[in-house]
């Protein structure tokens, strides 16, 4: 058997983070090396010597979390959100100094929601309209969701490759906000709501009908796969990957 790998999480206290703490804690392939939360020195991971970090801390703390670790050649899997393409990009850069090592920054760990916003890709090739819905807890510092944000850039692809015209609209007049944001041309709606945790809609209509695509995480136990997934993996995938997608076989 294989040296466990030694796993550090940041941002333990969290509510994603004490999740991962006990899944790293409980896999026979992990050791729990390190657990930071804000203020701690991330010269820890180099003085408990980890492998590999998982990031599930805040959209103002990851890039500098994430880069520190690439920079000491541990492996990094990260759930927060906030990795625009800018950061994505100097990310990449920066990878390309330091080869051996392997990123994965998935805005969402659940295999139901990586495969919904998979078939919301598929399907929207075929569909006039569509538009996104995301339901969260109120205690979500950011919207739209990571999730959100990359189910409209892959339905994009899609669409623009598929040679789809934009979803009509006739809206003349409107309240700010009332049509959501905008990304990558597909409407997304953010709610909160005391009593959610993670639930995400695709609407997708056309004439006489509707598919409606809807993925929903009761627990953050739901994470969890996906996480350790990513960390048995990542040390065997150099460079970035955007997406939990880019280690599953979807056939796509
Ligand atoms: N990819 C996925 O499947 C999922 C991603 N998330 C994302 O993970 C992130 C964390 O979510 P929650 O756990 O709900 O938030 P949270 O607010 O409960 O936890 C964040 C923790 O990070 C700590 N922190 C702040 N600065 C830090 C730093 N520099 N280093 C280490 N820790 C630091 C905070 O004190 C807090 O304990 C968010 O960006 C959220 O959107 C959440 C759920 C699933
Ligand atoms: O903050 C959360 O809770 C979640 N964040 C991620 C996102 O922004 O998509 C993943 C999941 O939706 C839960």
């Amino acid at each position: 058997m294989s040296a466990p790998l030694k796993v550090a999480v940041l941002g333990a206290s969290g509510r994603m983070g004490a999740e991962a703490v006990k899944a790293v804690g409980a896999a026979n392939d992990m050791e729990l090396v390190a657990t930071l939360g804000r203020g701690d020195s991330l010269e820890i991971l180099l003085e408990t010597g980890a492998t590999h970090v998982v990031d599930l801390s805040v959209p103002a703390s990851t890039e500098a979390n994430v880069r520190f670790a690439v920079e000491h050649g541990i492996h990094a899997v990260v759930g927060t959100t906030g990795w625009d393409d800018a950061k994505r990009e100097s990310l990449t850069a920066l990878l390309s100094k330091n080869p051996e090592s392997g990123v994965l920054i998935a805005p969402n760990f659940a295999l139901g929601s990586v495969l919904a916003s998979a078939f919301a890709a598929t399907a929207a090739r075929y569909f006039e309209s569509v538009e996104i819905i995301e339901l969260h807890h109120p205690n979500k510092v950011d919207a739209p969701s990571g999730t959100a944000v990359r189910t409209a850039e892959l339905i994009a692809a899609e669409r623009a490759a598929a040679g789809v015209a934009p979803s009509p609209d006739a809206t003349e007049t409107q309240l700010d906000g009332a049509r959501g944001a905008l990304v990558d041309g597909v409407h997304v709606h953010s709610v909160r709501l005391r009593g959610l945790v993670a639930h995400q809609e695709v609407l997708l209509g056309g004439e006489g009908e509707q598919l409606t695509l809807r993925h929903d995480s009761y627990d953050r136990a739901s994470f969890m796969p996906g996480v350790l997934l990513g960390l048995r993996t990542v040390a065997s995938r150099p460079g970035l990957t955007y997406g939990l997608d880019g280690y599953l076989e979807l056939g796509r």
